[in-house]
């Protein structure tokens, strides 16, 4: 991730960063011994007081971070598998004593039930399940992504399906079912729901339309408890009965009233694009009042739906509707002036920041605003994949695009989750955003637009690269590429709302900036006004040459590639790297070390009114670091240690 804030660094201990990596180590080399060997049966209490005499020796997933107090939690990264694409009815079961280690169990499902508390840690959640006879025992452990609408997934039911399951060994090397992917993981919150549906479809007209009534009511109780997701479940059911023949030829307002209501839910759920499509559905387009009020409501939801989704003129489209059924409506006139700025902010890159900046707290960090992209376009950049380059002649100053985040954690919110990550595949430890990854899962699995664009980025691991899967069950989002995608475009949009360090450091995804490459002499400088990064061309840009901006503004060449190879994966080939390479060391070292002293400099002493003997050392201080550059190598390329001291002085004697 790019940060603002050249501070963020974790420094791990030598003893620390080893124990990691043996950790990781030790774990793959059990597997590997184990894979294929069968499980057997396990002696359900025993197996359980084991588990939890396990987690009560630590929470080993923890790593303690050198004077800085506190701990992060440390994961192995890097042995990605596909999440399973089948639906739960195309599998075949399987029983826990079936089990074989270090085994992915495709084409199988498994049925659990939980069968001790859940226990809860920073990045996971475990519990023991049983086979629904209840005579064996087994550990179920969902990584990372543990809760689903401010729920952990295995407290919200005792019953679930494993799709696929894999067994594997926990890095206490202890066995467990592990769940990386949230699409493989079912939740059965109410078996009987199931078992009603069948009958369903062999019902009398009189009984099918009493079974899809009895699961609307079901659903209008579960809302009014506010369990969303049970809401949904019921809506959901009852629409597969009323959508069939039987009921829709003698009542087809019921399937429109409960597709108003899942609606409803859907955009609770920020399920936008169910909600856009029940809302339409629900339409009836007749002519009484009544039914006028319905469509209402109906074109509401789905403008709702379409603004959130940033389809702003299906938006404008749907609430001139609701305006023309119910006119004078307040929701419809508040939404369609909304629109009118979202649309010139799109199509004209004019923004009222006054008024958003004054809107922005630590309570309301996020920007109501729309992406504006300039003349500006995606394209291959050789030896660096794609990138982004100018249609047209842009002048200093110019705002060339102003991107809303897709996805932003802030440090102050209690979604921000910093790890320690070893990644197998290049045996490096980084600091990774994994709060951003989660988020970014969890809205990748409610709407599948937004699937394609964030796998159209850049990650080292492909899997089905942007290919959209849905199953029967929902949708499937593949969380090793979304965590791949975010360790490889993440920027750090700056600590606007407080303090913050490395372990919570705020992060986001700009999915139109994440084209843009890197360069350290850029041509666009970065500005963020919330979650909104605002790019303007800091040199003339000509048409057809390629917009760059710096991931990292480091003025010490080693850190700035150190921070460039192992965050971002790529060795800089700017001029300003060749240059710098071509230094000696010695004088790149001297360099530093008077850059380091302009800091302290400019941080004790202040531009304005400085005395002469002040302004006199901070030339000094400027004439000997431009003496430390080869006249020759730098005759085209940017001092940046300089830049610093000679700010000052351009403010400390502006005559
Ligand atoms: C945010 S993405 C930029 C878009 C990316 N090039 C693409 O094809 O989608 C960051 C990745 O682009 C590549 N990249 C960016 N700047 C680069 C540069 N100056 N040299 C080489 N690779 C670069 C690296 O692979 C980096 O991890």
């Amino acid at each position: 991730m790019a940060s603002q804030n050249q501070e963020n660094t974790v420094f791990l201990t030598e003893q620390e960063a080893e124990r990691i990596r043996n950790t990781a180590k030790d774990r793959l080399k059990k597997c590997s011994e184990l894979v294929g060997h069968t499980r057997g049966t396990r002696d359900s209490k025993t197996a359980i007081t084991q588990a939890f005499g396990a987690s009560l020796m630590a929470d080993m997933d923890m790593t303690q971070t050198k004077g800085q107090g506190g701990t992060l939690p440390a994961l192995a990264v890097g042995q990605p598998y596909p999440p399973c694409t089948l639906s739960l009815q195309d599998l075949q079961p399987i029983k826990l004593a079936q089990l074989q280690m270090d085994t992915h169990h495709r084409g199988r499902q498994l049925t659990v039930k939980r069968a001790s508390p859940v226990v809860t840690l920073a990045a996971r959640s475990w519990t023991m399940v049983q086979d629904e006879e209840g005579d064996d025992t087994e550990r179920l452990e969902v990584c990372l992504h543990k809760s689903r609408h401010g729920e952990d997934v295995l407290e919200s039911a005792s019953s679930f399906f494993v799709k696929e399951p894999y067994f594997t060994l926990t890095d206490q090397c202890e066995a467990t079912l592990r769940i990386d992917h949230p699409s493989d993981l079912i939740v059965c919150r109410d078996a009987i729901a199931n078992h009603s549906l069948i009958s369903a479809s062999d019902a009398d007209t009189a009984a099918a339309e009493q079974l899809a009534r009895t699961c609307k009511d079901k659903g209008n109780a579960a809302l009014k408890q506010h369990d969303l997701t049970l809401a949904h479940a019921k809506y959901t059911e009852g629409l597969k009965v009323a959508r069939q023949d039987v009921v829709l030829n003698t009542n087809p307002d019921l399937a429109r009233d409960i597709s108003r209501n899942r609606a409803h839910v859907n955009l609770l759920l920020n399920r936008l694009e169910e909600a856009n499509s029940d809302a339409k559905a629900s339409l009836t387009g007749r002519e009484d009042q009544r039914s006028k009020d319905l469509d209402s409501k109906a074109c509401f939801r789905a403008g709702c739906a379409a603004y959130v989704l940033g389809e702003y003129r299906e938006a404008k489209a749907f609430f001139e509707e609701q305006q023309k059924l119910t006119p004078g409506d307040k929701d419809a006139i508040i939404n369609l002036r909304k629109i009118e700025a979202r649309l010139r902010e799109q199509e004209t890159g004019i923004y009222n920041w006054k008024k958003i900046r004054a809107g922005l707290s630590r309570a309301h960090p996020r920007v109501d605003a729309a992406s504006f992209i300039g003349d500006i376009k995606v394209g291959d950049s050789p030896g660096r994949g794609r990138g982004m380059f100018a249609t047209r002649n842009i002048p200093v100053g110019e705002i060339v695009m102003c991107d809303k985040a897709f996805s932003v954690v802030w440090g102050h919110e209690s979604e921000a989750l910093t790890a320690m990550t070893y990644d197998v595949r290049d045996d490096r430890i980084r600091v990774s955003p994994l709060g951003l990854s989660k988020l970014t899962v969890q809205k990748l699995l409610s709407n599948a637009s937004w699937i394609q664009r964030v796998m159209d980025l850049y990650g080292d691991y492909q899997g089905d690269g942007k290919n959209v899967s849905r199953t029967k069950d929902g949708l499937v989002v593949d969380t090793f590429r979304v965590y791949d995608i975010v360790s490889r475009n993440a920027f750090s949009p700056g600590s606007q709302y407080g303090e913050e360090s490395a372990r919570n450091a705020s992060t986001g995804l700009w999915i139109r900036a994440a084209y843009i490459n890197h360069s350290c002499i850029a041509n666009l400088g970065r500005e963020f006004v919330g979650d909104v990064m605002v790019l303007r061309a800091t040199q003339p840009i000509t048409a057809g040459e390629e917009i760059f901006i710096s991931y990292d503004e480091s003025s010490d060449y080693d850190a700035r590639k150190t921070a460039l190879m192992t965050t971002w994966g790529f060795e800089c080939n700017c001029a300003l790297c060749a240059a710098e390479r071509a230094d000696n060391p010695a004088v790149r070292k001297k360099r530093w070390e008077l850059a380091n002293e302009v800091d302290v400099f400019v941080q004790r002493e202040y531009w304005a009114n400085a005395k002469r003997l002040t302004i006199a050392k901070a030339r000094r201080l400027a004439r000997a670091i431009d003496d430390m550059y080869d006249s020759e190598r730098y005759k085209d390329v940017p001092r940046v240690a300089v830049r610093r001291i000679q700010e000052w002085l351009t403010k400390a004697s502006p005559r």
